[in-house]
């Protein structure tokens, strides 16, 4: 049975702030079901996925730095918050049967396993979910640089950021009303306008390997599959072969 998803293998960075509901802080394993759930619709259609999360649900190393403190260990703590959100996700696939996996760029093997491309490969061909933590390992960069790398290392087809909007607008649309949300637009002009959607290095390094970027909001129920069906709501990102640069929606 062929199910004809638009592409065989993505990274999905799922937001960190998306897991704690209206918590506030932390985790609501309500919503980690429900983003479990959402992969297992995206596996059952074929697709390989490997996932990124964030860790804004429980620590960024910017606060620690803003208020006088140690960038370097803050980023610790924040690497180390996706630790906490990839070992959440782990248990919320585990327990709707889905095979996933947890490979940390920071080595802790009393809980998870470590990162290394040939793994990774090697269970995403066996359809494991690859759930990749830690971020890329290293202070001074974002779980967004970390999916855009593993997405490059791993030979993804496209990078799915499932963030808090539904796409990228053409200002902040949390600070902006009169902003307007793209269909499609180039990695370039992201760039070039300094659209605030994903940091700089990580629209980059996916511009650099060919990868397309689908923005779409991580809180829409069954989203990532219906994208991967071609009938989602999403901003697609890519290398513009059309000339067209932007395609308002
Ligand atoms: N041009 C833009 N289009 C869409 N969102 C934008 C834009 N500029 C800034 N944003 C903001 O970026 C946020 C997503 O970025 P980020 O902090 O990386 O979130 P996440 O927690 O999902 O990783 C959105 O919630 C939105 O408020
Ligand atoms: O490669 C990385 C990835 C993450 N972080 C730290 O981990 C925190 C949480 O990641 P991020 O802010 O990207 O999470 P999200 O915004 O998706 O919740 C960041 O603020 C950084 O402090 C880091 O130092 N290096």
């Amino acid at each position: 049975m062929s199910l004809n998803p638009l592409y065989r293998r993505v990274v999905l960075k799922a937001s960190g702030e998306a897991l704690m509901g209206e918590q506030g802080f932390g985790i609501d394993v309500s919503v980690v079901d429900r983003i479990a759930a959402d992969i297992a619709a995206a596996r059952a259609l074929g697709v390989e996925v490997g996932v990124v999360i964030g860790g804004g649900n429980i620590f960024r190393g910017v606060a620690v730095a803003s208020k006088g403190g140690d960038r370097v260990t803050g980023d610790h703590m924040g690497m180390l918050a996706t630790v906490i959100n990839s070992l959440a996700l782990r248990t919320s696939l585990n327990k709707i049967g889905v095979d996933a996996v947890v490979l940390s760029a920071i080595a802790m093997p009393e809980l998870c396993e470590s990162f290394s491309q040939r793994q990774a490969t090697s269970y995403m061909n066996a359809g494991k979910v690859v759930i990749f933590a830690g971020g890329t390992g290293n202070p001074f960069f974002t779980t967004d640089s970390a999916a855009a790398l593993r997405a490059a290392e791993i030979g993804a087809d496209a990078l799915f950021k499932g963030t808090q909007v539904d796409g990228v607008y053409s200002a902040d649309p949390h600070k902006n009303k009169d902003a307007v949300r793209y269909e499609r637009l180039s990695h370039e002009r992201v760039m070039r306008e300094g659209l605030g959607i994903m940091d700089t290095a990580a629209i980059a390094l996916a511009r650099e390997n060919n990868i397309p970027i689908i923005v779409f909001s991580i809180h829409e129920e069954g989203g990532f599959a219906a994208i991967l069906k071609g009938a989602g709501h999403c901003t697609i990102v890519d290398n513009d072969p059309a000339g067209l640069d932007a395609v308002k929606a």
